[in-house]
């Protein structure tokens, strides 16, 4: 299992996945999983500060159009997909591992910061559980691989009108990092780290 930090917005994670997994694929190592992991807001009261989710849709929610009658999705507009479908089972089995909330995890490029959008938002998406800025990106780039991804994500935040001070970063950070230490086996992994340096001899007399 590799860890790649690529930046915040989907480009980013697009870019950095995509070098990744075709730097792996030249090497003939090719990845067989790619896991777009970070903090996200949460829709209430299904994905509460603190909470996992692990997303059964992958959704690019503000890419597309304004026409007369509200958004248009790349699809509606006839030029590309807005939805990617991680492996059920896989979603199943990890959101269950996990004691995590699954649904849609809406990517956006600006993050949700009034009640109006929350409310536009939710009612396009009223599955979605969650919403960060790179897990399409991060699927767009797989698909392109043919290599399956996931979304987890640990919420830091509600969605809704900005408020900086409800924000619990290390609350969701903790939430992750366990998560995380849950996770390989039923990825079907095996973590290995490098062994501890042996301690530096003490000098007595
Ligand atoms: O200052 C703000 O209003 C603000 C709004 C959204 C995100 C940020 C960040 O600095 C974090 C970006 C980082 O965190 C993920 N994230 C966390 N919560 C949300 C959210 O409610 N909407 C969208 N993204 C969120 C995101 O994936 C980025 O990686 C600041």
């Amino acid at each position: 299992m590799d860890l790649l930090a690529a930046g915040v917005g989907p480009a980013a994670a697009a870019v950095g996945t995509a070098t990744a997994l075709t730097a792996a694929a030249l090497r003939a190592e090719p990845y067989g999983l790619v896991v777009s992991a970070g903090i996200a807001g949460g829709v209430l009261p299904v994905a509460p500060v603190g909470s996992v989710v692990v997303a059964d849709a992958i959704v690019a929610a503000d890419l597309g159009a304004e026409g007369p009658t509200g958004f248009l999705s790349v699809r509606e507009l006839g030029f590309g997909v807005c939805v990617h479908r991680p492996p059920h089972d896989l979603v199943t089995r990890v959101a269950r591992a996990l004691g995590a909330v699954s649904g849609a995890v809406l990517t956006v490029s600006t993050a949700t910061g009034t009640a109006r959008t929350a409310r536009a938002r939710a009612e396009r998406h009223p599955d979605a559980v969650a919403e960060a800025m790179e897990g399409f990106g991060v699927a767009e780039a797989a698909a392109g691989h043919g290599v399956p991804a996931l979304e987890v994500r640990a919420v830091s935040n509600p969605v809704g009108p900005r408020d900086r001070d409800a924000w619990r970063i290390g609350t969701a950070l903790d939430a992750l990092a366990e998560a995380f230490a849950a996770l390989p086996p039923h990825l079907g992994v095996t973590v290995t780290h490098a062994p501890a340096p042996p301690p530096s001899p003490v000098e007595s007399g």
